[in-house]
């Protein structure tokens, strides 16, 4: 901002003095005026080629002159996830329904809706036809590369076949559990040191770096207990600003994007980040070719450099496993530590969802609550999988209105029509937010906006179904991780929820800073107690 402020001063200084020197003042006004005429022009007309010519193509509101909503983009950055809510509220106050049309010159022409149905037929019903695309891919190739997560066709196929292999009931039960419960132990006895010093700490940094040390060894076999250190490493660092940066092209077309981040200073500093993540990346993938035990691990890594490339003879390259490994920092750090964030900021608020879970841990697995023992090895698959049923309810009810992955977006290959009528041309962005449908009281009743964990629980309450729902995806696409992202979150919740009290000091800067994923903008500073459960009544 300042930058930008310093070059427009520097602009005018240097405008002012050749107008002074040559005395062309009317000209130059002149000329800067039709400049300016020729630029509205080009934008409206740029615009105007955006926006849908057929009947039932209804535009979203906060429609501005010229630039379509080329401003709404540019000013709610900083709060993209509430003004897609907001877009969808005023819309369906409108009684225009779920779906709207977003232009703005230059942008991909976007399609927003918020319809379950809608979602269905892009996930599922018509996945062929709707893919991640060039437009995709041209904003997020520099951070992504050609991972999971940015590749469509038989790239993409490939990469989901190899990495389903860790996730399997065995690994789960008999390796994944014991990994999170050994780092949450080693959480909750930083937390301890906290707690008898009485100092604030910021718990949204601390849980990114027990899913990073986590996802560290059950992915790539390499531990870096970065939880041990004093601050975050900064490769972490550099990696959530990167995610930052390239989030805020989501809206923009290739020139747009280019021109404002150079000026702005977003694409030096998005380098800048990258350089240090892949040093990161690299330096592992080194570590791993090198060791000779490599050959007998069955971790993530491990199975990419066993594999062949399909259709071809050769292994990966080091860039291709750069690529994974980037991919799945993001899928296996950042989700599961943001989702356990707005689950403890939420629970610090809601003492009674506290003590229910307390009652349902009590119940299940008792041994939680005695510090003496070391629990962690010891929490039973079955129970943090299955009977656990309130403490997972916390951790879905979380993400409802907090979702790891706020927005998706997904490109029509071919024109279609969208099972509430909407027509979409070849080409078309669908733009749908389960930040913004976790909220409606359409889809969640007139307690949309409440903490409800109960929402969740009962013999006749039907479960919303991944459309409806949309936080891990759907379809084919569907979240590799979500079983392995429960049992993590609701480990963790377990044993951090049995032994402190937490109190959000800062709660109202709690918010998100605008990404990839939902991370917390200011963190989430927390004073933390311990808990002591009352003695058991005598019978
Ligand atoms: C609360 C935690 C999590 C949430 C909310 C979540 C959500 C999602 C979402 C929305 C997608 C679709 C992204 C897209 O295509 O743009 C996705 C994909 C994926 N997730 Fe998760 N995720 C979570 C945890 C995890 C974990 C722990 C892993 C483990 C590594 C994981 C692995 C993946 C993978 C590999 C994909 C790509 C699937 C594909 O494109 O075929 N996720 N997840």
């Amino acid at each position: 901002m300042t930058a930008s402020v310093s070059r427009l001063a520097a602009l005018a200084n240097w405008l002012r003095l050749y107008l002074a020197r040559t005395g062309r003042g009317t000209r130059v006004a002149m000329a800067l005026a039709g400049a300016v005429a020729a630029l509205a022009a080009i934008l409206a007309a740029e615009t105007a080629r955006k926006r849908p010519k057929y009947r039932g193509a209804v535009e979203a509101p906060e429609r501005s002159w010229i630039v379509g909503h080329g401003i709404m983009f540019l000013t709610t950055h900083e709060t993209r996830n509430d003004w897609a809510f907001y877009l969808a509220r005023n819309h369906l106050d409108l009684g225009e329904g779920h779906t709207s049309h977003l232009t703005a010159p230059f942008a991909p022409p976007l399609i927003f809706t918020t319809s379950p149905a809608n979602v269905e037929h892009v996930l599922k019903t018509k996945f062929d036809n709707y893919v991640k695309g060039p437009v995709f891919a041209d904003h997020q190739t520099q951070l992504l590369g050609h991972g999971i997560f940015n590749t469509d066709g038989d790239a993409w196929r490939a990469q989901r076949k190899t990495s389903s292999m860790i996730f399997s009931v065995r690994n789960f039960r008999d390796h994944m559990l014991h990994v999170f419960s050994r780092h949450a132990r080693v959480l909750v006895d930083k937390l301890d040191t906290v707690a008898a010093r009485g100092t604030v700490v910021d718990l949204h940094d601390w849980f990114h770096r027990f899913t990073l040390d986590a996802f560290m060894e059950i992915g790539f076999g390499t531990p870096v207990d970065s939880l041990q250190a004093d601050a975050p490493l900064p490769f972490a660092t550099a990696f959530d600003q990167a995610q930052s940066i390239t989030s805020k092209r989501m809206i923009m077309g290739p020139v747009q994007r280019r021109i404002l981040e150079w000026w702005n200073g977003d694409a030096k500093r998005l380098q800048q980040c990258i350089k240090v993540t892949d040093d990161f990346a690299y330096r592992l993938i080194a570590q791993r070719r090198a060791d000779p035990n490599a050959g007998n691990a069955q971790d993530l890594l491990a199975r990419f450099l066993a594999m062949k490339k399909p259709g071809s003879n050769q292994g990966y390259s080091d860039e291709e496993l750069r690529d994974v490994v980037i991919n799945f920092i993001i899928a296996g750090r950042d989700t599961t530590a943001q989702a356990l964030s707005w689950a403890i900021f939420e629970l610090a608020q809601h003492p009674k969802v506290v003590a229910a879970m307390r009652e349902e841990i009590a119940r299940i697995v008792p041994t939680a609550f005695d510090s003496t023992t070391d629990d962690g090895e010891n929490l039973d698959y079955d129970a943090v999988t299955r009977d656990l049923v309130y403490v997972r309810a916390v951790f879905s009810e979380a993400l409802r209105l907090h979702p790891s992955v706020p927005q998706e977006i997904k490109f029509a290959i071919h024109a279609d029509t969208l099972p509430d009528g909407t027509p979409v041309r070849a080409g078309d962005g669908i733009i749908w937010s389960p930040y913004a449908m976790g909220r409606l009281t359409e889809l969640w009743g007139d307690d949309a906006l409440e903490f409800k964990p109960e929402r969740w629980i009962g013999e006749n309450v039907p479960q919303p179904g991944p459309y409806k729902y949309p936080v891990f995806n759907a379809g084919p696409r569907t979240c590799l991780g979500q079983q392995m992202a429960y049992l993590e979150g609701v480990a963790c919740l377990v044993k951090l929820v049995s032994k402190f009290e937490f109190e959000v000091v800062n709660p109202d800067e709690v918010t998100y800073r605008t990404a990839l994923t939902l991370l917390m903008k200011n963190g989430l500073k927390v004073r933390v107690r311990r808990y002591v459960s009352p003695a058991p009544v005598a019978a």
